[in-house]
């Protein structure tokens, strides 16, 4: 009766009596969360403040709107201040502020532009890659449309015989829907599985062509690179970072394509069947997505106390089985077992918590998905009661929305992970897109070369040691037919000379000149044919010793390689090992000697027939006749070339035409092995006090001389 007596003023006033409840009801909050002393902090924060704004406000608000588009709000008006009204406002409450809390701070906070950028410029590189393929991922593309559009079938079918079961139409209706259902399932999977053939064929295509590409793009870097960058991070890049790419790329993508396209197509069924439904449900749609995060964060953080206690646990078990002698010496084994026991019940304990820490997060998943699906058939069947939706609908927006949320998940774990993987593509594409530091390769490449090198004050520093000169204006000549001999301390400069004339380095000042034209103006390949290096440490690869002398030349015949092996005194050894030259060398040479390595090493540097022989102590490893037998056959050969050798025994380069003696980089006195003598200089002191090392080291005075008083003296032993 009284509220019979009040309505004609509600009603007359509807909303200023709803506006000022609510106005109320904020004052009350508010009182309560600053002045009683009870109030958490929280409800004093931007977050509580907000909560309780949407709290109090969102009714009138929601009201006025109806109110204002005209509609009918005497429902409305009765049921806010119910129980329900009252249960809906904290639901309304905490949906917002899970979508607050989800999403505002994210937009809110301006993302820094950089890796924006980057995983754009990423995703645009990795596209060029697709292009050649844009007819397959046409394919594929409407492929995933047939095939997510087939999965619509059982949910709408399901829908449309449940309307036949209720209002019991004819039978061949229902077989029909039946038959077509089945038939429309049958074929979203065939396009599924085609689909998928062609989409990780593709993937697979162009992962390996990038591996590829990444691979000959750091080949192709200047030498200086190599010398800062790191052999594992390099081979990284290629194998691991191209191999997670690719993986994320093929499998997390395709994942990502289906679930995306399968969300759109649900969503437009569900809309089709009831928009305030679908609406319903996409509000609902964090509780699904937060409440799991959060239940799941507690119980991640527990198992990294787990492993953490199983590590501290395994350190005991470890410390004791390297420390058995320790152990059984003070006869402390039972200590030690009960050090381990303890260490194993805090890890059993953390262990309890984690498997509740589970139950709950399962539980609260599972709740937390229950609760929307009741709320959902507890609106829609309110909407069925109202005639609004059939039963038939209902049903098949259950069994929608049913794959909508699960794919709504699938598409928020695998986009991350996409994303990420683009990001990473930068890494692999920062190689791909390097420009070598090196100018671009000359032309010339002339039919005859002589093989007249002449170094024209040169002076250089290493990149990455720019503070330290290492020539400082250098001149030398290599004549053709002639052999030249670099002598000097150890760090005085003679293999960055080499370095240099492999043209690894470019020189800061001066010119090298080969048959009077610029190092650079030759072409790469052609050099490299010409010039023939044998370093101090020749690097041989896990092939046969046949594949090692052809290195680069494999279209050397066998006689050419006996030829090559027979001058460097290697022909013989060869041929005595258990498979001739079919035998591995090992990996870096590792199955055959030093001295055996180097002589390989020589042959395939003969194979080439250079012009320009460069020997970096390339003998430093052969016994004494060994090495006269290689110097003998390279002075003998029919075919003479410009010969660089590089030598710290001064026995080694007495028969050379010309000796250049060097010093911190700078050329100290040159002359053959007798002018030099006569001069008395450096060079005839160094071959004096190698003589007279020789000596001491037979005689008695040996211990003395291991002392070491003088560093040359040592360098000249060595
Ligand atoms: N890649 C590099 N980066 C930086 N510095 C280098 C590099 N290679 C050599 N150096 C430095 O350049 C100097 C000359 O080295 P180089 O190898 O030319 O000497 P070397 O006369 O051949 O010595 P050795 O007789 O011991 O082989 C040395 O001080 C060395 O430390």
């Amino acid at each position: 009766v009284r509220l019979a007596q009040l309505s004609p003023l509600l009603l007359h006033h509807p909303l200023i009596t709803l506006w000022g409840g609510s106005l109320l009801r904020a004052g009350l909050h508010l009182f309560l969360t600053f002045k009683f002393p009870g109030s958490t902090p929280w409800m004093s924060s931007f977050e509580g403040l907000q909560s309780m704004g949407v709290l109090c406000f969102h009714c009138p608000l929601y009201i006025s709107l109806l109110w204002a588009c005209g509609q009918s709000i005497l429902g409305q008006l009765w049921g806010w201040h119910s129980w329900q009204g009252l249960l809906q406002g904290y639901c309304v409450t905490v949906v917002a502020c899970l979508y607050w809390t989800r999403y505002v701070p994210s937009l809110l906070t301006k993302p820094t532009k950089e890796p924006q950028k980057k995983t754009g410029a990423s995703l645009e590189k990795l596209m060029g890659y697709m292009k050649p393929y844009f007819i397959r991922f046409g394919a594929v593309l409407s492929l995933v449309v047939i095939s997510s559009l087939g999965e619509m079938a059982i949910p709408h079918y399901t829908g449309r015989m449940t309307d036949w079961i209720i209002n019991k139409d004819e039978p061949e209706a229902f077989t029909h829907a039946i038959t077509v259902m089945s038939l429309i399932k049958v074929m979203s999977v065939v396009c599924e599985f085609v689909c998928d053939l062609i989409y990780n064929i593709t993937m697979s295509r162009i992962h390996t062509s990038i591996q590829g590409l990444v691979f000959q793009s750091v080949l192709k870097q200047e030498i200086a690179f190599f010398d800062t960058a790191q052999t594992g991070d390099l081979v990284s890049r290629i194998t691991t970072d191209t191999n997670d790419m690719s993986e994320s790329l093929s499998e997390k993508l395709s994942l990502l394509m289906w679930y995306f396209m399968r969300v759109t197509f649900l969503f437009i069924f569900m809309l089709n069947l009831s928009w305030k439904l679908s609406l319903f449900t996409a509000m609902g749609l964090p509780i699904i997505w937060v409440i799991p995060k959060i239940s799941g964060k507690w119980y991640q953080e527990l198992g990294a106390k787990v492993q953490k206690s199983l590590a501290q646990a395994n350190d005991v078990a470890t410390e004791t089985f390297s420390s058995m002698k320790t152990v059984r010496s003070f006869a402390n084994e039972e200590g030690e077992t009960e050090h381990y026991r303890k260490r194993l019940e805090k890890t059993y304990s953390l262990n309890k918590e984690e498997a509740a820490a589970y139950a709950a997060s399962t539980w609260t998943n599972s709740m937390s998905s229950l609760f929307l699906k009741v709320s959902i058939l507890y609106y829609g069947g309110s909407l069925v009661t109202g005639g609004t939706v059939s039963s038939g609908d209902l049903v098949a927006f259950v069994l929608y929305e049913l794959q909508f949320s699960s794919a709504v998940e699938a598409v928020m774990s695998y986009y991350p992970s996409v994303m990420r993987a683009i990001g990473g593509s930068e890494k692999i594409f920062e190689y791909v897109d390097r420009q070598p530091q090196v100018p671009p390769e000359g032309t010339l490449a002339p039919q005859n070369l002589e093989g007249h090198v002449e170094f024209k004050n040169v002076t250089f520093t290493y990149p990455t040691r720019e503070d330290t000169p290492v020539l400082k204006g250098l001149s030398l000549e290599l004549r053709p037919g002639q052999i030249t001999a670099l002598v000097g301390a150890s760090g005085a400069g003679k293999s960055t000379c080499v370095s240099l004339l492999e043209r690894f380095y470019l020189p800061q000042e001066g010119e090298i000149l080969l048959d009077g034209q610029p190092l650079h103006s030759y072409k790469n390949q052609y050099l490299h044919d010409k010039i023939s290096v044998v370093s101090q440490e020749p690097v041989l690869f896990a092939r046969s010793v046949k594949e090692n002398i052809k290195y680069g030349r494999d279209d050397a015949t066998d006689e050419e390689m006996y030829r090559a092996a027979e001058l460097a005194n290697a022909h013989k050894f060869i041929s005595d090992l258990p498979n001739g030259y079919d035998t591995d060398a090992g990996e870096k040479g590792g199955q055959v000697s030093g001295g055996q390595k180097q002589r390989i090493a020589i042959a395939r540097a003969l194979i080439r027939k250079p012009r320009i022989l460069v020997l970096d102590d390339a003998t430093s490893n052969l016994d004494t006749e060994s090495e006269h037998l290689v110097h003998q056959a390279l002075l003998k050969d029919s075919n003479p070339c410009s010969v660089l050798l590089i030598a710290h025994k001064l026995s080694t380069v007495e028969k050379a035409n010309h000796i250049v003696v060097l010093e911190e980089g700078k050329v100290l006195e040159e002359g053959s092995h007798v002018e030099l003598l006569e001069k008395g200089g450096t060079y005839a002191d160094l071959v004096n006090k190698q003589n007279t090392g020789f000596q001491r080291k037979e005689g008695e005075e040996l211990k003395n001389e291991n002392r070491g008083s003088n560093p040359m003296t040592l360098l000249n032993l060595h």
